[in-house]
């Protein structure tokens, strides 16, 4: 069985709990295995625990000793519940005097390792070393090192990282400088320390020729030398964006905030990994347009990192309140029209994504707190807990009194519950009881339908109106595409979209895939003839135009979708794309060929999962 109190994990965390790692490995590029050894402090939380139990997926254990005697340890590798997602690995831990020990495990990753992707120096962009990246969340801790891979679990961690000298390597931490390694002249070991305890998703290690530009007091932004200088333009705001966080959440208490800009298979937009955020090179717009996903991840250091959900089930406490903070800090850095609009097309998206996970089987996947046992948490990914968790919110700070009201409890929350794992009813609780002073606020609270918010699957019960007023000159001009006949296109011209952000006509195309009924194929085609829409290179516009290409059938467009789907791997952009050219019949054959071609160079994660989106596995 799956440990009681967290769907996802084995590991028994009422029994013993990890509070400590110190991380002491060697990467190994020529057979991409990551080996050494990880020293585990445990406390008991019984009188005395039979075992110490701990998650592993595609690991070796070689030998496990305790730190304090040196002495072997038994331990046993099993899979009682057929997890299609790890093992059990138990420690026999006989009689261990006192409160706390620390065990020594020496393992081994595979090279299947699902938390690592690994890169041929030939598949970056300089071409002169390999490249090494992690993505932990949400349960791909375990195939790195051996954990109670739950994050009901928190531990500070200190590393000592060992590699060739012509490679970087960074991790969630800060870097304490590097030393010769004791056995190989040509290698280094780089040394970490995060001191905040983290869960393990947010254990992250990069390897690779990447250098770095400060671009703040706290930040440094990293990747391949070819890119980063754009980079450092493209979040020149990043301390600005900081101190408005800071200025609604509270000190930030990680120290530095770096960047790192991966290469393109990054399967998302970006991952909150402490002290070094990892970003998405498709957010490289050259216009510092797509930079909210740094606002977004930047507000993890307040919700995610320092409250966390308890189980994945609660995901939606670090995404809905990311969402929330993200949207504040946008409207205080440009103003509250933006953020309106931004949680107006969220509010969009959200209507979008519970309509597709119906219809594709998955309605459960659509309550806030899902069910997750028994379901790799990967698979019920999707925008339904940054969404409708932002609506709850947004909802409770209309109902309350305004963000006056709603950001002091909002402080008041983080300052509770900073550095614990918290659940729903953790939440809630707290939300009645900050609130519990008056009456009139006791009724408003009362008359939420929590059931429907909470456990309920499809939309909320809500019908939100933001203010879209910053889309009205685009709003009209899609009116005018929309109501124009086939034969009235002479009238748009190069000059209605002249001075309109790329904000806007990303939203100017949103309107125009909304449209029902749908726009036809020949004013799809004048979009591209008056606007030369195919040019523009925003992927978030690019996403969306060539989404409103594959609804008309326009089969031109199927080498351009292509082309998109093999320049990147980021999931919010690939797995609609695949999906959409999957249910089309001319495009399918097509969409299977290019992903069976290039299935091997994809990231793992979105490897599997696109399988699954063209139901081929
Ligand atoms: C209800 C869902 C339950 C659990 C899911 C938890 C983790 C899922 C796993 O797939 C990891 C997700 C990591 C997300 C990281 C960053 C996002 O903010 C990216 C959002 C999409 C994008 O912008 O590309
Ligand atoms: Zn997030």
């Amino acid at each position: 069985m799956a440990c009681a109190r967290d769907p996802n994990s084995y590991s028994e965390f009422d029994k013993c709990i990890v509070t400590f790692l110190d991380w002491n490995v060697r990467i190994n590029f020529d057979d991409h295995t990551i080996g050494g050894f990880a020293h585990l402090t445990v406390e008991k939380k019984v009188e005395n625990p039979d075992n110490l139990v701990l998650d592993i997926r595609d690991i070796t254990i070689e030998q496990v000793t305790l730190k304090e005697t040196a002495a072997s340890l038994e331990f046993e590798v099993t899979n009682p519940s057929n997890f299609s997602f790890g093992s059990k690995l138990s420690i026999k831990l006989g009689s261990i005097p006192g409160k706390s020990f620390t065990v020594s495990i020496k393992y081994v990753t595979s090279t299947e390792a699902s938390a690592l992707q690994w890169m041929t120096k030939e598949k970056t962009k300089g071409k002169r070393q390999p490249y090494l990246y992690s993505q932990c969340q949400a349960i791909h801790a375990r195939s790195l090192l051996p954990c109670q891979d739950t994050p009901s679990v928190k531990f500070p961690y200190s590393a000592k990282v060992q590699a060739v000298k012509e490679i970087t390597v960074l991790m969630s931490a800060e870097r304490l400088g590097t030393e010769p390694a004791a056995d190989s002249p040509n290698e280094v070991v780089t040394k970490f320390s995060q001191k905040v305890p983290i869960p393990s998703y947010l254990i992250a290690i990069v390897a690779g020729d990447i250098e770095s530009r400060q671009i703040g007091p706290r930040t440094r932004v990293w990747s391949e030398k070819e890119m980063v200088d754009e980079a450092a333009y493209e979040f020149a705001e990043t301390e600005t964006m900081l101190k408005t966080a800071e200025g609604i959440a509270g000190p930030y208490l990680w120290g530095i905030y770096d960047l790192l800009v991966l290469p393109p298979t990054f399967p998302f937009g970006g991952m909150e990994n402490p002290c070094l955020t990892f970003v998405t090179p498709t957010v490289l717009a050259g216009d510092r347009s797509l930079a909210d996903v740094i606002a977004h991840e930047i507000s993890h250091s307040w919700t995610g990192n320092l409250v966390t959900n308890r189980t994945f089930e609660d995901f939606w406490l670090n995404e809905g309140h990311t969402m929330f903070l993200e949207r504040k800090i946008l409207g205080r850095m440009h103003g509250e029209s933006l953020s309106q609009l931004h949680a107006h097309e969220g509010w969009n998206n959200l209507k979008d994504t519970v309509t597709d996970l119906t219809r594709r089987g998955h309605a459960p996947f659509t309550r806030l707190v899902p069910d997750l046992r028994g379901i790799d948490p990967d698979d019920a990914f999707s925008l339904v807990p940054y969404e409708k968790g932002f609506s709850l919110l947004y909802h409770l700070e209309t109902l309350l009194g305004g963000p006056k009201v709603f950001e002091t409890f909002l402080r008041a929350y983080i300052e509770k519950f900073k550095y614990q794992s918290i659940g729903t009813q953790d939440w809630k609780d707290f939300l009645y009881q900050y609130f519990a002073s008056e009456v009139k606020y006791q009724k408003k609270l009362n008359s939420v339908d929590w059931d429907a918010w909470l456990n309920g699957q499809g939309l909320p019960p809500y019908n939100p109106k933001y203010d879209t007023s910053l889309a009205d000159p685009v709003k009209a001009l899609s009116q005018r595409w929309i109501e124009a006949s086939d034969e009235q296109l002479d009238a748009f011209s190069p000059e209605d979209i002249n001075n309109i952000s790329s904000e806007l006509i990303k939203e100017f195309i949103s309107l125009l895939f909304l449209a029902n009924p749908p726009i036809s194929l020949a004013k799809v085609q004048h979009l591209e003839k008056v606007y030369n829409l195919n040019q523009i290179r925003n992927s978030e516009i690019r996403f969306k135009w060539q989404r409103l290409c594959i609804k008309v059938r326009w089969e031109e467009s199927i080498p351009l979708v292509i082309q998109f789907l093999n320049e990147q791997g980021r999931m919010k952009f690939v797995r609609p794309l695949y999906r959409d050219l999957g249910e089309w019949d001319v495009a399918r054959p097509k969409a299977i060929a290019n992903f069976m071609a290039h299935r091997q160079e994809m990231h793992n994660t979105t490897e599997q999962l696109v399988a699954k989106d063209l139901n081929l596995e």
